[in-house]
């Protein structure tokens, strides 16, 4: 890429689309292409092939998705897989016959089996069955990733991948029920200290962001203590209870969305499809690259850190009616640091920026 290339940054206003953004402009480069979801719907075939004739960007950044924790993923299991087979299918096989120069398509950890040996290789992918909790969505990004290797093979693109670990950061998804761990629990301990704290100005704030159905009778303190309660969260004599689902015991690994970023744009400045022919292997497979920080913490553990950031002094309880997932899944980056990127931001620092971005 040149700091003038016509760059299209697909779902540029989430979680990893802002932060890809962010950095090519800092690095310099200044001519994007971007459409909201609003503006331009990627499962929409017909108008995402008008969009590629219109714009005719040299290089994609494919970061829309649709994306979600694991209850979400587990719940709309159809939603999960039909958008994003055909958001990838629509921006992959169009920038492949408007002849993009180079794209990056973002897959996930998720795509590895459920009991992975650990770290886990790029080479484990497809080796055994997956994590039935987010099923369709790790089939829909494998989709992804044989359809780049695919078509780098058959009509020579250079369609690059990345799986990366669990993200956050700044313009990350803080709902209750659908997000991932750890803004989740960013939010509910943020309201845990407002309760706790009887902070019934900050809590009103917070929950501003969603619709409080008044019940007949009810005063407005019944009715934010039910909804603090239907995610978790319940005041009981003096002390405040917060709830983590699961049992606490599953490591996952955390990979601040900035650090991100810029090993998606490292690779998009530095990695060809070209050279997983280095090796001299015949047949090309798992050309994927990991994106992680090859440390991972248990989700109880997790709990007391963001505790201790936002300053919440409740007790944290178990709810183990509510999914686990894959007990561990933590990468193996050695294939990303052998090509000279690594992550600079661990996880206590994370945490906290995150925080601060939360209550900004
Ligand atoms: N977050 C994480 O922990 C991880 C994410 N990833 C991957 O990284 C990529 C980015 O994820 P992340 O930034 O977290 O996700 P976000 O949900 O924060 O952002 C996704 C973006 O895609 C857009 N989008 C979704 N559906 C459509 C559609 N049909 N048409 C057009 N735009 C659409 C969204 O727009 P709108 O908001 O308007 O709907 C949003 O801008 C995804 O491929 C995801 O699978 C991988 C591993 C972990
Ligand atoms: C990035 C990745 O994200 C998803 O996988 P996941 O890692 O299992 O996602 P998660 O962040 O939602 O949960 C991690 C762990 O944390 C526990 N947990 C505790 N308390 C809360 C809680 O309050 N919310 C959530 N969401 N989880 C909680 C939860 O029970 C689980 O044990 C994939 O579906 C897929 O989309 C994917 O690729």
């Amino acid at each position: 890429m040149i700091k003038s290339s016509k760059i299209y940054i697909a779902g540029h206003r989430g979680l990893v689309g802002s932060a890809i953004l962010k950095n090519l402009e800092a690095k310099g480069y200044s001519n994007f292409v971007t459409r909201t979801h609003k503006a331009l719907d990627l499962t929409d075939s017909t108008a995402v092939a008008n969009f590629f004739a219109l714009e005719k960007p040299e290089y994609v950044f494919l970061a829309a998705a649709k994306v979600g924790g694991i209850v979400a993923n587990n719940t709309y299991r159809a939603d999960f897989i039909y958008a994003n087979l055909m958001i990838q299918n629509n921006v992959i096989h169009q920038a492949y016959l408007h002849g993009v120069k180079k794209l990056l398509f973002l897959g996930s950890t998720c795509i590895y089996p459920k009991n992975c040996p650990q770290p886990m290789k790029e080479d484990y992918l497809l080796t055994d069955v997956l994590e039935y909790t987010n099923e369709p969505y790790a089939i829909a990004k494998i989709a992804g990733i044989k359809m780049c290797e695919s078509y780098n093979l058959q009509y020579g693109t250079n369609f690059i991948s990345v799986m990366p670990t669990n993200l956050y950061g700044p313009n990350d998804n803080f709902d209750l029920e659908k997000s991932h761990v750890l803004p989740a629990l960013v939010r509910k301990m943020h309201l845990g200290k407002a309760l706790e704290n009887n902070d019934w100005e900050g809590i009103r704030k917070d929950l501003d962001r969603l619709p409080i159905e008044g019940v007949n009778g009810s005063s407005e303190k019944d009715v934010i203590y039910s909804i603090l309660d239907k995610y978790g969260i319940q005041q009981k004599e003096d002390a405040v209870y917060l709830e983590i689902w699961g049992s606490g015991k599953p490591m996952r690994e955390f990979l601040w969305s900035e650090d991100m970023a810029d090993a998606c744009v490292f690779l998009m400045e530095n990695r060809d499809f070209k050279d997983c022919y280095a090796d001299g292997t015949k047949e090309i497979r798992n050309t994927h690259i990991n994106i992680g920080t090859g440390k991972d913490i248990a989700i109880k553990d997790l709990g007391e850190v963001i505790k201790k950031t936002v300053g919440f002094k409740g007790t944290l309880f178990f709810n183990t009616d509510k999914p686990d997932g894959t007990l561990k899944k933590l990468t193996d980056p050695s294939k990303l640091h052998q090509l000279g990127w690594k992550h600079t931001i661990e996880l206590g620092e994370g945490v906290a920026k995150a925080y601060q971005w939360y209550t900004r």
